[in-house]
């Protein structure tokens, strides 16, 4: 059972959202937190990238051993460094600490956007795309074996992460199980709807399209024949059967067909 933990430890990959979502958790749940990268730079009194110039990556996970084991008690919340997993005494830590570990699960392409937004990790401005891939492949299966939960991150807010795992506080094992499923549910809820708004703002274009070469705004054998392909593409799927595409386009479509009508005043 994930019950009131003394110390709850977040961990995942670099820009998953430890820092931010474990203050988000220590907000909502009154909280203290703890960041060990601000720690190590407190420790060192110097910045993470001056420390990787000043010491190398060793000399970095030499302060960010120290700082894990000396905070793995830490009475709230504890925001790992992404690279936690990188030496097997972290994950011995890890492993034998009395900690709730919690593993913030995305995926490579939000990440990296988000990382490349700020700009500011040492070990992105040294690797290449394929470094950074083969890193999230090697790391993912640690974070996994040494987590308690998994949550899934992917098109949630800081906030609605934070407060899916204060709602597992007060869970028992059972529930912990179906709320681990939940997470991941959520988590393509999201994606499909962060498509939808997408796929309407391309419908905004289409309007407009149609505005400037007079065009009818419902074209009825283009209709017909996107539900046609995507039956065609799914044929051999038992769960998207031909009716739940023609639910599906036709909400779709309905709320296509209204956007462009008020956009053509029709
Ligand atoms: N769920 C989210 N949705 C949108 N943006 C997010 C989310 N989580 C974090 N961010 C943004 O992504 C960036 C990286 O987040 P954060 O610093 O919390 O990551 P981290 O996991 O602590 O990384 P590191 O391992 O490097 O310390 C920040 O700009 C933050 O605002
Ligand atoms: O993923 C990593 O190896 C790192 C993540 C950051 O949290 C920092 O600890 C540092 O930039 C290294
Ligand atoms: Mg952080």
């Amino acid at each position: 059972m994930i019950k009131e933990p003394k110390t709850l430890m977040l961990v995942g990959f670099m820009g998953a959202g430890k820092t931010t979502v474990g203050r988000e958790i220590a907000r909502q749940h009154q909280s203290l937190f703890i960041d060990v990268d601000s720690e190590i730079e407190r420790l060192a009194n110097q910045s993470i990238a001056e420390i990787f110039v000043a010491r190398g990556e060793a000399g970095f996970r030499e302060l960010e051993t120290q700082v894990l084991s000396e905070v793995q008690t830490f009475n709230g919340i504890v925001a790992t460094g992404g690279g936690v997993v990188e030496r097997s005494e972290n994950l011995a830590i890890l492993e034998q600490s009395p900690a709730t570990v919690i593993y913030l699960h995305g995926n490579l392409e939000s990440t990296i956007s988000r990382l490349l937004l700020e700009g500011q990790r040492p070990l992105l401005q040294e690797k290449s795309a394929v470094d950074f891939f083969n890193l999230w492949q090697q790391r993912d299966p640690k974070y996994q074996r040494i987590a308690n939960f998994t949550v899934e991150t992917v098109g949630k807010t800081p906030e609605r992460i934070a407060a899916e795992i204060v709602a597992l506080f007060s869970s028992n094992e059972d529930e912990l199980a179906l709320l681990q499923l939940r997470s991941e549910i959520d988590a393509f809820d999201r994606q499909i709807f962060q498509l939808i708004e997408k796929r309407m703002q391309v419908v905004s274009s289409v309007a407009q399209y149609k505005k400037k070469f007079d065009m009818k705004t419902v074209q009825q054998p283009r209709m017909l024949k996107m539900r046609e392909l995507l039956k065609y593409d799914f044929e051999d799927s038992k769960d998207i059967t031909d009716e739940m595409i023609d639910q599906i386009m036709s909400i779709l479509t309905t709320s296509a067909i209204n956007k462009e009508n008020e956009q053509l005043k029709r």
